[in-house]
């Protein structure tokens, strides 16, 4: 089942959107809410976490694991309750209450956009030092924040997540197809109610149908409604585009004298309270007919159709943004955690690569930290003042590419922006263009990335003329690319032209000396720790292990580990027992097993006296770690040893001796002294 998590400023935000998430995706996914004021565990991990607000974002984002995609929702009015301001006499003055100052400023600013401005809002949040002391107070499901002071409280209930976060958020994780259908009936509801709540008003006031009005003109759908007369009573902009009729001749105009063609279709469609799909003026409408007043006889009915290819539309942008992961490098060589020797090499050659401009190929299992490197290259180069561009090959369509790199003619495809549109390249001039995943490309693209490699020139799709681009291109693949060009799928010329600088990094097991580094590293990041000891300490027992598992996962993995931990066990160091049934399992060896207890003193003694030979300090904690047995055992067997005399411990830096008189002889017991 799929992550989602909701963070807010307060909780009765997180809880109505966590409320309003978990009705429409509860099946899908497990749905999750924290909240600013409340209390944030660190390094907060989801399949995606949705901030409900800019505010919550800039507040909350510490606490979020970097690795997380993320997206900040628009909200938008709760329309069903909205309609209780009108009972408010115009010119009324109200504290409008909201968890944050920026937050009550904003559902004012929207409110007044609705043409709900019949009443003046003064915004109130904690904090606020000056304020009036009004007798009544609007909240967007505020309650308990609004002060004692206030006789009245009016609560338009917590502002929603609006259909385009939505479909964002569906996209992301990936359960579009599964939900629009049922998406877009639920927002149709919205707007059915909305309307509703309009006629009510209509009847009441002209200044309410003004306000209806605004609200009508700004929804992106067509809507027509008919009066209990079946008279058309509105006629919205959209609806005139979609139809290619104008208001004017529509509205008040009975029905059954419409002769135009386009709005026939629509009332002749014999539905009720379904959807149909038409076909007007070359478009595909999704017409939705309900209605208004089931429990009477009043016939006043509402029509909303959208286009189709909107959603589509919508999709596309989302995967653009998808495409472009990033266009910063936040990473430097002196982030990159290692002392491996050949983490070491890697970065020397990195270094040396960061000069020049020729095409860097880096290949690495995932996990290994190649976008890490990409990122820190672009950042010692001479073009660390331009744009890094990294773009991921696994998360694009073949159709998108072309016209997303390259850019595109005003009129190259349906659906091109006005004017065209530069593409990354074009972004990426003057600075580094990370093409991530690049065995994923398909064949024909890779035609034309090896025509622009070669050229140092794009042609936007649609257009012939040819611009003249200065960016340096890295490419990372976690595939061998050799396979690949004998199945055919991936083009030999292409892979020689990538391959200028090629630069391979090491998989986590083959540096163990980076393991327990990294897992310090880790540790501090998420428990803020500065004692370095401490670290040390955490990771005592299972050492061992960690240094033998061979983390097909690499270095994520390795921080998925240390996260786990921390969770499970966070205020003592956690054992063998502890550790993820996975790496558990897959530590085949069981040393303790493996030798007896004198086997392993004799191993012990052998180690110190190696290590006094060649002046080296040796104590506990790298036993541990040379024998692969946890560190309690190692303390054990060092106090017989002592006490039996064979080992001198000697407090500070010079660690553990082997007593002079043993030097020259393999350890045996002391009752087996005889046979020595
Ligand atoms: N040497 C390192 N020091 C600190 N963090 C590292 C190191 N190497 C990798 N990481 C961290 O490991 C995670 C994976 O790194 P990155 O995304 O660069 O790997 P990748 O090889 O590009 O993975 P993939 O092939 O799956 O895209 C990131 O969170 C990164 O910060």
């Amino acid at each position: 089942m799929k992550s989602l998590v909701v963070i807010a400023i307060g909780k009765n935000t997180a809880l109505a959107c966590r409320e309003q998430l978990h009705r429409l995706l509860g099946n899908q996914v497990n749905v999750s809410h924290y909240y600013a004021e409340g209390s944030l565990p660190h390094n907060i991990k989801a399949d995606l976490i949705l901030f409900a607000s800019q505010l919550a974002y800039r507040r909350t984002k510490p606490y979020v694991n970097k690795t997380c995609p993320i997206l900040i929702a628009r909200r938008s009015i709760n329309y069903h309750e909205v309609n209780k301001l009108f009972q408010i006499s115009a010119g009324t003055d109200v504290l409008l209450v909201n968890d944050s100052l920026a937050s009550a400023n904003q559902t004012i600013a929207l409110l007044q956009t609705l043409g709900i401005d019949h009443i003046n809002y003064y915004p109130f949040a904690q904090g606020l030092i000056s304020y009036p002391r009004l007798k009544i107070a609007v909240t967007p499901g505020e309650k308990e924040r609004v002060p004692d002071f206030v006789d009245e409280i009016i609560d338009i209930k917590a502002r929603l997540i609006d259909i385009t976060t939505l479909v964002e958020l569906l996209l992301q994780l990936r359960l579009l197809d599964l939900y629009a259908e049922f998406l877009s009936a639920n927002y149709m509801q919205d707007i059915l109610q909305l309307i509703k709540n309009g006629n009510q008003m209509i009847y009441e006031s002209n200044k309410m149908k003004t306000q209806l009005e605004t609200i009508l003109n700004t929804v992106h759908d067509g809507i027509i409604a008919t009066d209990e007369m079946r008279q058309i009573s509105v006629f919205n902009p959209i609806a005139e585009k979609l139809l290619h009729v104008q208001a004017q001749n529509a509205l008040h105009s009975p029905i059954d004298k419409i002769t135009n063609p386009n709005i026939l279709q629509i009332f002749q469609e014999k539905m009720n309270s379904q959807e149909a799909l038409l076909k007007v003026n070359g478009h595909h409408l999704l017409v939705t007919v309900s209605t208004l007043y089931p429990e009477t006889n009043d016939n006043s009915k509402v029509y909303t159709f959208k286009d189709v290819s909107e959603i589509r539309r919508l999709e596309e942008s989302v995967r653009r943004k998808l495409l472009q992961e990033h266009n910063v490098a936040r990473y430097t060589f002196a982030q990159i955690v290692g002392q491996s020797k050949k983490i070491r090499q890697t970065l020397e050659i990195a270094k040396k690569m960061s000069h020049s401009d020729s095409t860097i190929l880096i290949q690495g299992e995932s996990g290994t930290g190649k976008e890490l490197l990409a990122q820190s290259i672009h950042n010692a180069s001479p073009r660390h003042a331009g744009p890094f561009i990294a773009v991921n090959f696994a998360a694009l369509t073949e159709n998108l590419l072309e016209s997303e790199l390259f850019g595109y003619t005003e009129g190259a495809f349906t659906g091109a922006n006005k004017g065209g549109s530069s593409g990354l390249f074009e972004a990426a001039h003057k600075g580094t263009i990370f093409l991530d995943e690049i065995g994923d490309a398909p064949l024909p693209f890779q035609v034309k990335l090896l025509r622009v490699l070669q050229e140092q020139q794009i042609r936007r799709v649609g257009s012939s003329n040819l611009i003249p681009i200065d960016v340096r291109v890295i490419v990372a693949t976690n595939q061998d690319l050799k396979p690949l060009i004998k199945k055919g799928l991936f083009r030999q010329d292409l892979y020689y032209r990538l391959n200028v600088l090629p630069i391979k990094i090491p998989p986590l097991r083959e540096r163990v000396d980076d393991i327990l580094l990294l897992c310090k590293v880790f540790y501090q990041n998420y428990t803020h720790s500065k004692d370095s000891n401490q670290a040390t300490m955490y990771f005592q027992y299972i050492a061992p292990y960690l240094l033998k598992y061979n983390w097909p996962g690499n270095i994520r993995e390795l921080q998925n580990i240390v996260e786990y931990l921390l969770n499970i066990c966070q205020n003592k160091p956690p054992h063998f027992t502890d550790l993820p049934e996975e790496l558990q399992s897959s530590c085949n060896f069981k040393p303790s097993a493996a030798k007896n207890k004198n086997q392993l003193k004799a191993s012990i003694c052998q180690e110190i006296k190696q290590a006094n030979q060649e002046n080296r300090s040796i104590g506990r904690r790298s036993l541990a770690q040379n024998l692969i047995i946890p560190e309690n055992q190692v303390r054990v067997l060092l106090e017989e040893l002592a006490k039996e005399t064979w080992i001198i411990s000697q407090k500070g830096r010079s660690g553990l001796k082997i007593n002079p008189l043993y030097e020259n002889k393999q350890y045996h017991t002391p009752d087996s002294c005889d046979k020595i």
